[in-house]
């Protein structure tokens, strides 16, 4: 599990985040839906120990990431929206690096390596250096890294931008094997069919608040909107973003 309580961010004298809280569970899937600069990236980098928050606490498992960031980071994989990767090296040497600073070695660092090679269809990269690496490429990568020590928590910033309908459905096909499994999956998006059909749980936030959570179809009852696209709309902007825009049908 993942728990957030009344964490707050300001950048510049700026709040970014105000008063956050809530809590992840295991073995589900939950979205993370908020305009641009809601503030999920920084939400996101606050749970993974890469930003510290100004006030609150985050738990990651038992770890609180600000005071035992190598007990989180064991328990948590991370997919970036905007990492880089080492280009120099081959993907095996690149997960092979990460496995090792897990802790990992000898036999079990090499079972590892073979299954994210298995699971994520890597055979035609694995000995490939990474420069040049295609957004569907690199993605793949990232979640091998996020995965290969086997972590209890997975995080995901905006995980399908500009990935095609391949790489999509192979992301899909890991997340809700890894559901299946029982990890703690938290993820952002703006795609909502995606998160629609994904997510067993939805969290929207607005102005750095949480200002709606629930199943889908929770939302829509609250809301009274037909479908996830407009009961965030109503809920993240106001019912009065939802009056049709001029030519479009009422
Ligand atoms: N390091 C920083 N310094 C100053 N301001 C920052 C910093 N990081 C984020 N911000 C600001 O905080 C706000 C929230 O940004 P954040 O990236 O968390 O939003 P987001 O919801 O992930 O947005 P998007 O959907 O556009 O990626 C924005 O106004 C952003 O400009």
């Amino acid at each position: 599990m993942i728990r957030v309580e009344n964490i707050s961010k300001s950048f510049d004298g700026t709040p970014v985040l105000r008063d956050l809280s809530f809590e992840i569970p295991d073995g589900r899937i939950t979205a993370l839906l908020g305009a641009n600069g809601a503030g999920k990236t920084s939400c996101l980098r606050i749970v993974c120990g890469l930003l510290k928050a100004d006030a609150g606490r985050v738990l990651v498992g038992e770890a609180d990431p600000a005071r035992d960031p190598m007990g989180a980071r064991r328990q948590l994989g991370v997919v970036g929206d905007r990492e880089g990767l080492y280009e120099r090296l081959t993907v095996r040497e690149y997960l092979a690096a990460f496995a090792q600073m897990q802790g990992l070695s000898g036999s079990v660092l090499d079972e590892a390596l073979q299954a994210v090679r298995d699971e994520l269809e890597l055979d035609t990269l694995w000995n490939r250096r990474m420069k040049g690496f295609s957004q569907g490429e690199r993605m793949k990568v990232s979640l091998a890294r996020a995965l290969v020590h086997r972590p209890q928590h997975l995080i995901l910033d905006e995980p399908t931008r500009g990935l095609d309908v391949l790489a999509v459905r192979l992301l899909r096909k890991t997340l809700l094997r890894l559901r299946a499994a029982g990890t703690t999956i938290l993820f952002s998006s703006h795609v909502m069919p995606e998160v629609a059909e994904l997510s067993d749980r939805v969290l929207v936030m607005a102005k750095g608040q949480i200002v709606g959570s629930g199943t889908p179809q929770e939302l829509s009852m609250e809301t009274g909107c037909e479908n996830l696209e407009d009961s965030f709309v109503a809920l993240a902007y106001g019912r009065h973003q939802l009056a049709p825009a001029e030519g479009e049908p009422a």
